[in-house]
């Protein structure tokens, strides 16, 4: 057994960290903080976090093959170039909704950029239902809306065999699979992997390792849990020393690392001395399992 150590590395305090993806390039640890309205990189080297103000809720970031991010904001995809700080518009999503912005998004292995909405949140979990929809961007900026009805769009992934697609709808309190076609990035057949237990709460962002496992952050569960999505079954809980976890992804040398991104929105003074480190961004070590490195966005 190799034990599992957890260290906190960012202790800036995110409201609501989000979206961890490494990048292999700079050697560092890019995620967003939603309220925050800030895209940020953490390096491993100075142990400091840099951010880049933004004019809206930015909910999700990627790398991309021409240098550079993409990111989702507001209700938009956008792009971003990190030295200039500056960003512009691709397109936008949601046109016939007033109070909705994007939530969780990844890159896909063929270099398409998914990304789901939500309505804009009363208080943490609390919003107009059925709100949201998911997107896909793709390579040459087109955009598809693959379905709506969705209440808090959250965590995906692509299996190894890139013939499975992961998703999760939060207030479902499930993980779902679609069969995937990678050839033309669309999805069917979805179906439920895994219900979440009263205690493990919310399941919000996800990642999936090397032996093609899950791991699911629970919001107000403080864990991530490691799925089999072939059985159904959980393989493993990891307990964080906050409750508010929200998303996880694999970095460092060799993605041997998972990194765990938390918030700190809708705690109230008594509950945050119990947490300090609310809303920090924890280094795991010692999983003895590795992750996959991201995609970058092809267009
Ligand atoms: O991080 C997200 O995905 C949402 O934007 C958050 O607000 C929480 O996850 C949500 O409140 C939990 O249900
Ligand atoms: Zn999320």
């Amino acid at each position: 057994m190799s034990s599992v150590s957890i260290e906190c590395v960012a202790r800036e305090g995110c409201r609501i960290g989000e979206s961890p993806v490494w990048d292999e390039k700079e050697g560092a640890l890019l995620y967003v903080d939603i309220t925050g309205r800030k895209v940020c990189r953490w390096s491993p080297v100075s142990r400091q976090a840099q951010a880049i103000a933004v004019d809206a809720p930015v909910s999700s970031v990627a790398l991309r093959k021409s240098g550079d991010y993409v990111i989702t904001l507001g209700t938009r995809f956008a792009a971003l170039k990190w030295k200039e700080g500056l960003v512009t518009t691709i397109t936008q999503v949601d046109k016939d909704k007033a109070n909705t912005r994007f939530n969780d998004g990844k890159v896909d292995p063929a270099g398409r950029y998914f990304a789901g909405t939500m309505a804009e949140e009363i208080r943490p979990a609390v919003l107009e239902r059925h709100q949201g929809s998911l997107y896909t961007l793709f390579p040459d900026l087109s955009v598809v809306k693959h379905f709506d009805q969705v209440d808090i769009s959250n965590g995906l992934d692509w299996s190894l065999d890139h013939r499975t697609f992961f998703y999760i709808d939060s207030l479902s309190y499930s993980v779902d699979a679609f069969d995937y076609d990678l050839q033309t990035g669309k999805i069917g057949n979805r179906r439920s992997i895994y219900k979440l237990e009263k205690e493990e709460s919310i399941p919000d962002g996800m990642c999936i390792d090397t032996e093609g496992k899950l791991w699911v952050a629970c919001y107000d569960g403080g864990r991530v849990i490691r799925l089999d999505p072939e059985t159904g079954k959980r393989l493993q809980t990891v307990k964080l020393p906050v409750d508010k976890t929200t998303s996880c992804c694999f970095g460092g040398k060799d993605y041997s690392e998972m990194f765990v991104t938390s918030a700190s929105d809708g705690m109230d003074k008594e509950w945050l001395s119990r947490q300090p480190q609310a809303g920090g961004i924890f280094k795991i070590t010692g999983l003895g399992v590795k992750g996959v490195a991201p995609y970058p966005f092809a267009g």
